[in-house]
């Protein structure tokens, strides 16, 4: 039984990184960074529990990669993040490392776990090799040393030492800010840090991304109501009805977001907006398509094509075809190529043919951001 829980954080904004896909999120062959760096963390040792911290936008669709590990909310700062985990952990040491640091040699775990008992934080340094200056006069670079992660903790010394208003950009800094002890072991060059786009070809370990496709369908129908407008995908039709809905109805967008989330595994639209709650009640559907579409890319997908069939005996649809394609193309962010919107009539069969409603079909395909090739 080990005496050690690892925390990976995985909550962060990647807001440097200047690519589509958040860096947690680029695939490793099929995996997501966040699950390939956490495996290969559990595999250098056993860990009483691993935590990971998932943002709150992309918590619940971690959860369907693997039941092996404690998913918890980040917060807004990485310390804040550490501190929603720190309640989860029972054991005296606390071992947490950045998600951004992917390729960290076996070592540098094994080092660290045989320090443990020597300090309350034992952290990985590099020395420096550069002349260094601090604002414009040089200092010694013997004395100066850069932090990296995983840092081995006394779990009850980092939460007090987490217990301030003060905002620390590591466990060290807030430990020895208490006065605790610190042992500096030798880090590595393989756990650099992946933080801005272009240094992706400093991690080596990191392989490409599989050339999967992965297809997804969505289904909607909605019922026609008095005093309320017609929108599809986007677009405002002249017709004397709207459509029955807790939003403003669009059925078409509906169901190309639930053929999104249907190709990437995210569950459906209603797990996203459910229609009990209030802030969603009359929404503009495309801010909700934006919502997703975002999702989709900052998960680590692209989107290839969109093809839908629309089943409505009225209104007629052909009239509007082009506007709406146009509008889908601008909303998906997307060529208007990799766009079809098809329309069929019911053979004035069953409620559609009778003129109560609305349904439509869409199918999506998306393939995974090609980090490599960008
Ligand atoms: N609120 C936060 C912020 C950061 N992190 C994690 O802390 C690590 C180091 O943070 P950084 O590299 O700065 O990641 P981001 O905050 O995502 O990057 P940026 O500052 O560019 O937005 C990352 O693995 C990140 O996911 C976190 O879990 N929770
Ligand atoms: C914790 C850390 O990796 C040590 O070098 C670094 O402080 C994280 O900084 P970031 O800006 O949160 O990536």
């Amino acid at each position: 039984m080990s005496d050690v829980t690892l925390i990976v954080l995985c909550a962060g904004n990647s807001s440097r990184f200047e690519h589509k896909t958040k860096k947690q999120w680029i695939r490793i062959g099929n995996e997501p960074l966040w699950l390939n760096v956490t495996k290969r963390l559990f595999s250098f040792s056993q860990f009483d529990k691993i935590i990971v911290a998932s943002h709150e936008d992309e918590l619940n669709y971690m959860k369907n990669f693997t039941d092996d590990f404690t998913f918890v909310k980040g917060g807004e700062t990485r310390q804040k993040s550490i501190l929603n985990c720190l309640k989860f952990v029972t054991t005296k040491f606390v071992m947490i490392s950045d998600v951004a640091r992917a390729c960290i040699p076996q070592s540098v775990i094994k080092n660290l776990l045989d320090e443990k008992e020597n300090a309350d934080c034992i952290v990985p340094v590099l020395n420096v090799t550069d002349t260094v200056i601090y604002e414009t006069n040089t200092i010694n670079r013997d004395s100066v040393k850069l932090i990296q992660t995983p840092q081995l903790s006394l779990t009850q010394t980092l939460k007090k030492a987490l217990d301030t208003q003060i905002e620390f950009t590591d466990e060290s800094s807030a430990i020895k800010a208490i006065n605790g002890t610190i042992k500096y072991i030798q880090g590595s060059n393989e756990s650099k840090k992946l933080t801005l786009g272009n240094e992706l070809d400093e991690l080596p370990c990191l392989k490409e991304p599989s050339n999967n496709f992965f297809t997804g369908t969505g289904f909607d129908i909605h019922a026609f109501e008095d005093n309320k407008e017609m929108f599809l995908g986007g677009v405002k039709l002249p017709y004397e009805f709207g459509f029955k809905a807790h939003s403003d109805g669009d059925v078409l967008i509906h169901s190309i977001i639930d053929a999104l989330l249907g190709a990437c595994g995210a569950g459906d639209i209603g797990e996203f907006f459910p229609d009990t709650d209030e802030k969603y009640k009359g929404i503009d559907s495309k801010l909700l398509l934006e919502h997703i579409v975002r999702f989709i890319y900052n998960v680590g997908y692209e989107i290839v094509n969109i093809d839908t069939t629309i089943i409505a005996q009225k209104p007629k649809i052909n009239p509007f075809k082009h506007e709406i394609k146009n509008s889908l193309a601008a909303l998906l962010n997307m060529e208007k190529q990799f766009i079809n919107v098809k329309a069929t009539t019911a053979e004035k069969m069953g409620f559609i043919g009778r003129a109560e409603g609305v349904a439509v079909q869409s199918i999506a395909t998306l393939k995974y951001y090609n980090w490599k090739q960008k």
